[in-house]
């Protein structure tokens, strides 16, 4: 089914913002304190989840003033969809991980069962230690085992359909530079 644009313009315009440009910025500097604070001596790699994780790794990398790798996956429970899934693997890590740090980059935990597998994943790749970094943390109860956090998470926000800074709206608004909430939902 060909996309509707107007549809996707009208979903940003009509979203309510919960959070801004400059609380997005002032919490990607927190962040990259804490992860400095724990990481700078490790050599760690750093795994961006594609695609989401992409934005929070373009802006958080180069505020980490320490020698790192970097490597990407792809994994996805969502696709286009509002409401999750299995995890689809579709690129796993090439690098050897034997005796590494690891730390995975995303842009949300939500129930975390995209978080968890990864993580379950690169520890049977070897990894010494895994360390997870969110842009967001979704607020509910319905984690992948209760109280589940990331080691490091730039904003808590409400459990509602998010977009923005990583996050998708069908596909779209990725872009979008603050945090988003689609209308209604
Ligand atoms: O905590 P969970 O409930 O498991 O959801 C979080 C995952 O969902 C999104 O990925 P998605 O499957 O939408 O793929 P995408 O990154 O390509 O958008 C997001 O980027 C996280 O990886
Ligand atoms: N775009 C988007 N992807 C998600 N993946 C898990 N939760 C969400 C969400 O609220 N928004």
């Amino acid at each position: 089914m060909p996309i509707d644009l107007e549809e996707i313009e009208r979903a940003l315009a009509e979203a309510d913002c919960l959070a801004d440009a400059a609380s997005v910025e002032a919490a990607l500097d927190r962040m990259a304190d804490e992860i400095t604070a724990r990481l700078a001596d490790a050599n760690p790699v750093v795994y961006t989840v594609m695609n989401g994780g992409l934005i929070l790794a373009g802006r958080i990398l180069p505020r980490l003033p320490f020698p790192l790798e970097v490597g990407y996956l792809h994994a996805t429970r969502y696709g286009h969809a509002l409401k999750g899934a299995r995890l689809d693997w579709r690129v796993r890590p090439t690098q050897d991980l034997r005796g590494r740090a690891v730390l995975v980059l995303d842009d949300i935990l939500d129930e975390g069962r995209t978080l968890a597998a990864i993580i379950d994943y690169l520890k049977a790749e070897g990894a010494r230690a895994v360390l997870s970094a969110v842009l967001v943390h979704k607020v509910h109860e319905r984690k992948a085992y209760p109280g589940m956090r990331a080691d490091f998470t730039g904003l808590d926000i409400a459990d509602r359909f998010l977009f923005g800074c990583g996050m998708d709206y069908k596909g779209y608004w990725r872009n979008a530079p603050g945090i988003y909430a689609v209308k209604g939902l």
